[in-house]
C-alpha cells in the first residue's frame, strides 16, 4: 500500500526520516549532482511497462487502514487519494528514469501539474479494495506525463474504473535547482502509439490555454458579451445608472462565495526533498474547496472533475500558507470552485503564489447563480467558464 511507495521514494533519493537529519542528507544529495545525463541521448530509452506499476489499498480488508481514509458520511476522503495519486507518480517517473548502476537517484523529480482527474464514479466505498495502475504515456526533454487509473472492487472479483489521471512530472538536479533530462520514451505497438499522441496533443493543448490566459490578453468577442449581459441584468431598473448594482433573484454576489484557511508547514507533512508534499497542498486545498461548495450549494457536492493543478513554487517547510477558495462559476447543479495559495511572510510581508487549484463539484439540486461585480471577478469567472466547459462539457 502507499506508505510502502513513500518509503521506496524515501530509499530511492535517500531522504532523512528524522528532520533533525535533513540538513546532511540534503548535502549527500548534493554529491550526486555528477551522475545526471549531459544530454538526453545519453539516457537509454524506456519503454511504457518500465515504468507500469500496481499499488492496492487494502480498504476492505484492513479497518485500521480505513480509519485514516474515511470520511464522516461513509464515503472515503478525496484528499487521501489525492496524496495517493502524487506519490504514485512520483515512484511511476522513478520507475522510467530508473538506472540499475546507481544506488540512488540523483534527480528530484516535483509534481509541475495535475492535467486532470475525471471521475468516472462519485462514490468511492471505504470498506472495499482499490487498485491504482499507471504508467509514463510522455516525455518531454526534462518533464514526464504520467497516467493513471483507480478502480474499486464491487463483487469479489470485478474491478469497477473509479477515476483516470494524468500528471506532469518535472525532474530536477538534487538540489532542485536545474532542470535535469529524463530518458526517452520508446512506444512499442499502436496502444503506446495512441498514448503517446495524446501526450503531445496535451502539450500543446497546455501551451495553448497558457497563451490565451486571461491574466495576459482581452477575453474573445463571445466572453465580452458574456460579462456585459452580467452586468446588465445587474443593473437597478429604477435608477439606471453604472453604480447601482442590484442582486438578481436566486443570485449570490461572487464576494460572498468565499471561503479562507491558513496551513502553518510543520516538518511532518515535507516531502523527500524537504519542501511540503504537493498532496498535502491538494488535500489541503480540496477539503476547503468542498466546504465552500457545500456551503454554496447547502447540500453534500460529489467531485466531478479536477483540472489544472498547477504547482508554480515550491512551499518551504515553516510557511505560513494562506488558501483562498472562491466559487467563480456556476451552471444547473454545477459549482466551479477555484482555490489559491500563496505563502505570506509575516516579517516582510510578502505573499507570493505557489499553487492554483480548480475543482468542479455537482450539487443534488440547482444552485444559485454566482454573479461576477467587478472586472476583476468577471475574469475568474471566464476562467471558471473555460475550465468547466473543458472538463464538463467535452
Ligand atoms: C513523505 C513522502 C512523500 C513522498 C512523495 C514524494 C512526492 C514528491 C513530489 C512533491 O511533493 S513535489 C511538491 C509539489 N511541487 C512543487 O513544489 C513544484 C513547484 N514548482 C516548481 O518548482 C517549478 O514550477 C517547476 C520545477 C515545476 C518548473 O519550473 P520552471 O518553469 O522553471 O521549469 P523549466 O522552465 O526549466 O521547465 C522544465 C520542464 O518543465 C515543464 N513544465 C514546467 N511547468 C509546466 C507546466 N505547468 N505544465 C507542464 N509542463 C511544465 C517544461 O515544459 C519543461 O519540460 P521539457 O524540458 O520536457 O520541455
Amino acid at each position: 500500500c502507499f506508505s510502502l511507495v513513500r518509503n521506496r521514494l524515501r530509499e530511492i533519493v535517500g531522504a532523512s526520516t528524522n528532520w533533525s537529519d535533513h540538513q546532511q542528507a540534503m548535502a549527500e544529495r548534493v554529491s550526486l549532482s555528477s551522475m545526471l545525463a549531459k544530454s538526453q541521448n545519453d539516457l537509454p530509452a524506456k519503454r511504457m511497462k518500465d515504468s507500469y506499476l500496481e499499488v492496492h489499498l487494502p480498504l476492505g480488508s484492513e479497518p485500521q487502514l480505513r480509519e485514516k481514509y474515511l470520511t464522516f458520511h461513509n464515503t472515503v476522503r478525496f484528499g487521501r487519494i489525492l496524496e495517493d495519486l502524487d506519490s504514485l507518480a512520483v515512484l511511476i517517473s522513478y520507475s522510467h528514469t530508473y538506472n540499475a548502476a546507481l544506488k540512488r537517484s540523483p534527480l528530484s523529480i516535483v509534481t509541475a501539474l495535475v492535467d486532470k482527474i475525471d471521475m468516472r464514479q462519485h462514490i468511492i466505498y471505504p470498506d472495499c479494495d482499490i487498485k491504482f495502475t499507471g504508467h509514463v504515456t510522455w516525455v518531454g526533454k526534462t518533464s514526464i506525463e504520467a497516467k493513471m487509473h483507480m478502480s474499486q472492487v464491487h463483487t469479489l472479483t470485478s474491478y469497477a474504473p473509479v477515476l483516470d489521471a494524468t500528471f506532469v512530472m518535472v525532474a530536477r538536479d538534487p538540489e532542485n535547482k536545474r532542470a535535469a533530462f529524463v530518458n526517452p520514451l520508446k512506444p512499442e505497438g499502436p496502444e503506446d502509439e495512441k498514448l503517446l499522441q495524446e501526450g503531445e496533443a496535451n502539450k500543446s493543448r497546455r501551451v495553448d490555454l497558457s497563451t490565451a490566459s486571461l491574466l495576459k490578453v482581452a477575453p474573445t468577442d463571445e466572453e465580452r458579451k458574456i460579462v456585459h449581459s452580467l452586468f446588465l441584468n445587474t443593473l437597478d431598473t429604477k435608477t439606471v445608472s453604472f453604480r447601482s448594482r442590484v442582486l438578481p433573484p436566486n443570485s449570490v454576489w461572487m464576494e460572498d462565495a468565499k471561503l479562507k484557511g491558513l496551513e502553518i508547514c510543520h516538518p511532518q507533512e515535507r516531502n523527500i526533498f524537504n519542501r511540503i508534499f504537493g498532496g498535502f497542498l491538494m488535500r489541503k486545498a480540496y477539503e476547503l474547496g468542498w466546504a465552500n461548495a457545500c456551503s454554496f450549494g447547502g447540500c453534500r457536492p460529489s467531485l466531478v472533475a479536477v483540472d489544472d493543478i498547477l504547482f508554480q513554487k515550491p512551499v518551504e517547510i515553516g510557511s505560513l500558507l494562506l488558501l483562498s477558495s472562491q466559487v467563480c462559476y456556476t451552471q444547473g447543479k454545477y459549482i466551479q470552485v477555484r482555490v489559491h495559495s500563496e505563502v505570506f511572510d509575516p516579517l516582510s510581508r510578502q505573499h507570493n503564489t505557489t499553487n492554483v487549484f480548480h475543482f468542479t463539484f455537482t450539487s443534488d439540486r440547482d444552485v444559485p447563480n454566482i454573479i461576477p461585480n467587478t472586472y476583476g471577478e468577471s475574469m475568474l469567472y471566464l476562467d471558471g467558464k473555460r475550465h468547466f466547459n473543458q472538463t464538463v462539457e467535452n
